[in-house]
């Protein structure tokens, strides 16, 4: 606990109270603690559990998950993290740089607040989890804390999970601090110059461009948008916003959708499909991809676009694919994030 002191009135056993703090705690999606068997299966467990990521009846969906999909997944998403691995920390992509990202904006927060503020990152699955971060958060005297889950759309599936695991969090607390939850970013115009120039970066002459901006967001069952998650809408409106700040004729940038789950009908067109599409159908020589749902590099992009949806479009003809990495922690990125967090700490700081 940090500068703890017991209050003047106090009697010799009352608890020692720490310096009130404000505190800051950004969330992404999880990570499984390795890649053998039984981390990939804890973690996939924790994960495809969530009612909020799949909404079918446990009871139908228990025995599915944990004698069928848990016996078979672990060793193939297993492999599939082996080869993006961070080795050194050995840890996932993910973590890496949702910690680099997290020390960058603490830097920026405590060279103006010092130790009045508190910076910190956790995860909806796996470690380092909601729960203890909010727990070690509370203990070192963030009497206000303000929670932002690293996702430009809104999805139930991620937003929404990432702020039940806080405010479940949040319910174990004697004393619970004051909260607050930062709202989704998809069209806020930071946030889209950000993503300009990352395909500006990329492409930085007009002969270096691609015949196609390909913008692959992460899947969601079509029946999720059918029910009223507004994610569908945001990344139309995310890849448009784009477009028009790229200045690039509309055939130039399309939306697809990746990561499908299951048997049942996801949000479309696949990218999978798509990319081999515009090679064989279109005669697409050179496409770029980007992933705007993603504010951090991580399996989905690592591994599925930069492997598997590359390889869709070789096979099917296709001649040059670059990927665009998603913002990580660019600091403009580490700006847009900044400034969004000073506006959602009105009259906190
Ligand atoms: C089964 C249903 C799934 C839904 C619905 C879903 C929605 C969803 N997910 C993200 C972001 C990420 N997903 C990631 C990994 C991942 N996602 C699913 C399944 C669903 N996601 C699985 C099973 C996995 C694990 C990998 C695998 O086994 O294929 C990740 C990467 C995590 C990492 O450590 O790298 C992210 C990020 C969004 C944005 C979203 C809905 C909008
Ligand atoms: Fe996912
Ligand atoms: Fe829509």
């Amino acid at each position: 606990m940090l500068d703890a002191t017991r209050p003047t009135h106090a009697p010799a056993d009352h608890p020692a109270l720490p310096k009130s703090r404000v505190g800051i705690l950004v969330a992404n999606l999880g990570t499984p603690d390795g890649t053998d068997y039984r981390s990939m299966r804890r973690y996939l467990s924790e994960f495809l559990s969530d009612r909020r990521v799949v909404d079918t009846n446990p009871l139908i969906w228990q025995p599915i998950l944990q004698g069928i999909i848990l016996s078979k997944r672990p060793q193939k998403s297993g492999a599939a993290y082996r080869s993006i691995w961070n080795e050194e920390l050995n840890e996932s992509p993910l973590r890496t740089i949702t910690r680099a990202q997290t020390e960058a904006l603490r830097a920026r927060f405590e060279a103006e607040h010092g130790d009045a503020v508190q910076v910190e990152f956790c995860m909806r699955y796996g470690n380092p989890s909601t729960k203890s971060v909010v727990r070690r958060m509370v203990e070192n005297g963030c009497r206000k804390i303000l929670f932002f889950p690293l996702y430009p759309q809104y999805a139930g599936a991620t937003s929404a999970t990432a702020n039940d695991a806080f405010f479940k969090a949040l319910s174990k607390e004697k004393w619970q601090p004051t909260a607050r939850v930062v709202d989704p970013y998809f069209d806020r115009p930071d946030y889209i110059e950000a993503l300009a120039n990352s395909v500006r970066r990329a492409h930085p002459t007009p002969e270096s461009r691609p015949e196609v901006l390909v913008c692959s967001y992460h899947g969601l069952p079509k029946r999720y948008l059918l029910e009223g998650d507004p994610y569908h809408c945001q990344c139309q409106k995310t890849t448009r916003l784009l477009r028009d700040a790229l200045g690039w004729e509309e055939t130039r940038v399309v939306n697809t959708f990746q990561s499908v789950f299951g048997r049942e009908e996801w949000l479309k067109p696949y990218t999978v499909e798509e990319v081999a599409r515009l090679a064989k159908e279109e005669g697409t020589r050179r496409i770029s991809v980007c992933a705007p749902a993603f504010s951090a590099d991580c399996i989905e992009t690592l591994e599925e676009i930069n492997e598997e949806i590359r390889e869709s479009f070789e096979h099917a003809g296709g001649e040059s694919f670059t990927y665009i990495p998603c913002l990580n922690e660019h600091p403009e990125h580490i700006d847009m994030l900044e400034r969004v967090i000073r506006e959602n700490l009105s009259g906190w700081i």
